[in-house]
């Protein structure tokens, strides 16, 4: 059964009708300022469709992970002011004091016209949206699908999140007549063209931080990949691994075994494990922290010995990991090789997303970081075959794993 869509939903008609829409805006902040409103854009084609129909929507995404209550930090307030400047439609939002799908929020669609967006405040201050507890989710996806009034619709656009089994993303599916986004419809295009035959050699190269959940990915991705290339602060639970000193590097102590059985698991696949063979060792986690670079089994016999930490690749390994890309038909990129967010520490990522520009295969960044470092270090997003909105999503479509978001519309 393929899932129906929003052009669907417009064949049916939409004007005067109130349409529940879940974006994935999850988009970096600094001092209250989106750095990079990617997701944001990616989303305004299906409101934009939406809204000149004559559709009153109701907009509602996450922010971070707040504790299931109101906390300022997680605000949606920039991201719904930078929304109001990249459409043409209105947008309004309630007091994010207020209860999600409470009395204000009820006064507040009531007042919305035709073409109106109405944005709630980060649905993950309501303790439901995420609960474990399926009855939870349900009333909460309930009084979401109350919003709507008679005649409601929901849309799934938030590719994004469609791998978390939560109450806007899973459970409103089966409250509302439920349509997939053009935005989920195309992430799921192109990451196809990823697993079903993709032109070898096929390349995936891995970073980033979130190391245990990208552990996970490793397995699953050995037998289907040519290489995996492995930078950022996964490299030293692998160098660790191997009896390398890492001094005060992240690292994920009780996946030490875990990892050992990946080099086994990739021999036996004829999977090339590629690991730096250099790094960048700093004083400390700071822009300004002295650094050098040291061969990746002397990493504690800098100046800083056992205190020192890896913050990104050092260059003999971003030359060789853009070799691997420039060899490759197919590649995946999902992590920053460093922390790309200090300058001095911005190389590694740099080069792989260079050599990324550069390649005649078909390109695939996924990754929240990894989209914004493309953006942010100043990249054209048209060089790259795709860019994701999707980190985790992506993995997981890419493992074969189930998608909850997915699922619930019925694709
Ligand atoms: N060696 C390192 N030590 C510490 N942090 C690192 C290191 N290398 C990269 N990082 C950090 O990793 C972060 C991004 O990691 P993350 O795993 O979230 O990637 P991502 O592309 O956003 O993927 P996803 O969307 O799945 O979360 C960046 O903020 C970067 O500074
Ligand atoms: O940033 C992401 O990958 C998505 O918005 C999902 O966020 P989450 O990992 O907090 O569920």
């Amino acid at each position: 059964m393929s899932a129906k869509t929003v052009d669907d939903l417009l064949a049916e008609g939409v004007s005067g009708r109130t349409v529940f829409v879940r974006s994935d805006l999850n988009v970096p902040l600094k001092d209250g300022e989106v750095t990079d409103d990617g997701r944001i854009r990616a989303s305004l084609p299906v409101l934009e469709k939406l809204t000149s129909a004559g559709a009153r929507v109701i907009v509602a995404a996450h922010l971070g992970r707040p504790k299931g209550q109101f906390d300022p930090q997680f605000s949606l307030e920039p991201v719904a002011h930078r929304l109001s400047q990249l459409t043409d439609a209105p947008v309004k939002g309630i007091d994010s004091q207020e209860p999600l799908a409470g009395e204000a929020a009820k006064a507040a669609v009531a007042e919305l016209a035709d073409g109106d967006i109405f944005m709630l405040e980060n649905i993950r201050f309501d303790p439901r949206e995420t609960s474990k507890e399926d009855a939870e989710r349900s009333a909460f996806a309930q009084e979401l699908a109350e919003l709507t009034g008679e005649n409601g619709a929901y849309v799934n656009d938030a590719f994004g999140a469609v791998h978390r089994k939560h109450a806007s993303v899973y459970d409103l599916a089966s409250r509302l007549p439920a349509y997939q986004g053009d935005l989920v419809a195309t992430e799921l295009e192109v990451l196809q063209r990823l697993t079903e035959a993709p032109s070898r050699p096929y390349t995936v190269v891995l970073g980033g931080s979130k190391v245990s959940d990208k552990l996970a990915v490793i397995e699953n991705l050995i037998p289907k990949a040519d290489a995996l290339v492995i930078g950022g602060g996964m490299v030293f639970t692998f160098a660790k691994a191997m009896g390398y000193g890492i001094g005060k590097s992240l690292v994920e102590e009780d996946k030490l075994e875990t990892v050992k059985g990946f080099v086994e698991l990739a021999q036996q696949h004829g999977c090339r494990l590629i690991f730096p063979t250099d790094i960048v060792m700093a004083a400390s986690f700071a822009a300004d922290a002295e650094h050098e670079v040291l061969p990746v089994d002397e990493l504690e016999n800098g100046k800083h010995g056992d205190q020192a930490l890896g913050l990104d690749i050092g260059p003999e390994s971003a030359e060789a990991f853009a070799a691997e890309i420039a060899a490759s038909n197919t590649i995946f990129w999902n992590g920053p090789m460093g922390v790309f967010e200090m300058e001095a520490f911005a190389s590694g990522t740099k080069a792989v997303a260079q050599a990324l520009t550069e390649t005649g295969g078909f390109s695939v960044v996924g990754g929240g970081d990894s989209a914004a470092a493309v953006r942010t270090l100043g990249f054209d997003e048209s060089r790259f075959g795709h860019i994701s909105t999707g980190g985790g999503a992506s993995l997981e479509y890419l493992e074969g794993k189930e998608l909850p978001g997915i699922t619930a519309l019925g694709a």
